[in-house]
């Protein structure tokens, strides 16, 4: 890996006597890592077994790669993630029940940290500005199990009309030079300049400026980077606190090798040193850093809020007819009879279950990609059922349970029809392999049809 001499030439001013060990640092292999998922029925004991430890700071973490085609990363009981980029999740502490906004949020490794500590409780708005990559989050919180996640795709400057002052906790972790990727991501060199970081830090700003119009009088913001730059870390808080005097940077707490926040590479702020600093050549992981705030409660807020909801119209949401509920209803109560939705709404021909938090005309002009977890598809007089459900719902939530062999699992993920022994009920059944819920099929005289989606099959 070859880096630009202007990099290392700034970093060994900035770093002083600790720069030729931050820099060897980056010469060594980067550290892999999965969190396991803790919505769902057991331990990922495979995938543990081949970790190479636990990270110390995060409970679900390890150090470790996961197989992508495994039973575990399939059905969603691990999420792949880099060591340091896991602190973020647990310095966001979002709590159940709570509105809570992920801003930059795909591919989703810090939103499905984030779904598991909710518990699936509250509301996620999980928001990612370029259609095909939140299309990739959706995926990915569709196999955690997410429950409670509302996917859009918004610039952070349109997504602030819709939610003044609502969230309790904003999560920026925004786009950055990526200086602490270098050695997981080489390729993200060559995008390096010395005024990339500068050009970043300016986004940056007006992401921010977004992000505290959503965030309500008293609620937390969390900004987190993965890169070294300056410009993009304490001089972004440092912006941030002069230009927002109700923030305050409140600390964090750090495990051995993080380090504080820099005060001396801004302006000399001492409360920077609560920010955190994740090094390479401190930590087993890439660097990363987080900074917490916590906005003040002055009147006006409250104020502008009040007003802004006042003019709001009624929603053009659908929900679905008797008919539909009736087909739903007829499935439901077969397959998942104690599940109880919150708020059954219709996209075109699907069915979500709209977490409850979230007012429906929330949604009225939002480019929204999952409105909550996806349930089924009414299809001419029936209703099909969707992976999602499936994924979010634990075996013994169902009455109408399949237990299928590892290779029988091979053959329902390649699409093909499964052979069964016993003598079942035909109709629909939760299909469970070792302990996972894997998705539906449908029973036809001792043969499982397959509703395994086909753009998913391997
Ligand atoms: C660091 S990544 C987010 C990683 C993600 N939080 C995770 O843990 O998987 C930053 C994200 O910001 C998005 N982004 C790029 N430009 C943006 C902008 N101007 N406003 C908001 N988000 C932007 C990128 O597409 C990217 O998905």
């Amino acid at each position: 890996m070859q880096l630009p001499n202007e990099f290392v030439t700034k970093y060994k001013k900035l770093m002083g006597a600790e720069a030729d060990e931050f820099l060897s640092a980056l010469a060594q292999p980067s550290y892999g890592g999965f969190r396991e998922n803790p919505l769902k029925n057991g331990q990922p004991t495979a995938t543990i077994a081949r970790a190479t430890g636990k990270v110390p700071y995060v409970p679900t973490g390890y150090y470790g790669q996961i197989n992508g085609k495994s039973l575990d990363h399939v059905t969603g009981w691990v999420y792949s993630q880099e060591p340091s980029a896991m602190f973020v999740g647990e310095v966001v502490a979002p709590q159940a029940g709570e509105r809570v906004l992920d801003l930059c949020a795909a591919p989703g490794g810090k939103t499905t940290h984030l779904v598991a500590k909710m518990a699936n409780k509250g509301l996620l708005v999980a928001n990612e500005i370029f259609p095909k990559r939140a299309k990739i989050l959706a995926e990915n919180l569709e196999r955690w199990g997410a429950k409670n996640a509302v996917v859009t795709s918004e610039s952070p400057a349109d997504l602030e009309k819709q939610f003044p002052h609502y969230f309790d906790r904003i999560l920026v972790d925004a786009p950055c030079s990526g200086e602490g990727m270098f050695r997981k991501e080489p390729a993200g060199i060559e995008y390096w300049s010395t005024d990339y970081p500068r050009e970043c830090a300016n986004r940056q700003q007006k992401i921010l400026d977004s992000a505290m119009k959503m965030l309500k009088p008293g609620g937390t913001l969390v900004y987190s980077t993965c890169t070294f730059a300056p410009e993009e870390d304490e001089q972004n808080i440092a912006w941030l606190l002069k230009n927002y005097p109700t923030l305050k940077l409140v600390p964090i707490e750090k495990s051995m090798g993080m380090d504080d926040g820099r005060p001396e590479w801004a302006d000399g702020n001492a409360d920077l040193v609560n920010a955190v600093r994740l090094f390479p050549h401190h930590i087993k992981g890439e660097g990363h850093f987080i900074a917490k705030l916590v906005n003040g409660s002055p009147q006006d807020l409250t104020i502008k809020k009040r007003k802004k909801k006042n003019k709001r119209k009624k929603s053009s949401v659908v929900r679905p007819d008797k008919d539909q509920l009736g087909l739903f209803e007829k499935f439901r109560v077969l397959v998942f009879p104690d599940y109880q939705s919150q708020q059954l709404i219709l996209f075109g021909d699907q069915l979500y279950d709209l977490p409850s938090e979230m007012d429906t005309d929330y949604l009225d002009g939002l480019n929204v990609l999952r409105p909550g977890l996806h349930l089924g598809t009414f299809k001419k007089n029936r209703f099909e059922p969707a992976l999602a459900w499936a994924l979010a719902s634990l075996p013994s939530s169902s009455q109408r349970v399949i237990e299928i062999s590892k290779e029988q699992w091979q053959q329902y993920v390649h699409g093909d029809v499964i052979g069964i022994n016993n003598v079942v009920p035909n109709g629909w059944y939760l299909l469970v392999c070792e302990h996972h819920t894997c998705g539906f099929g449908k029973v036809v005289d001792k043969t499982v049809k397959n509703f395994y989606p086909k753009g998913l099959r391997f």
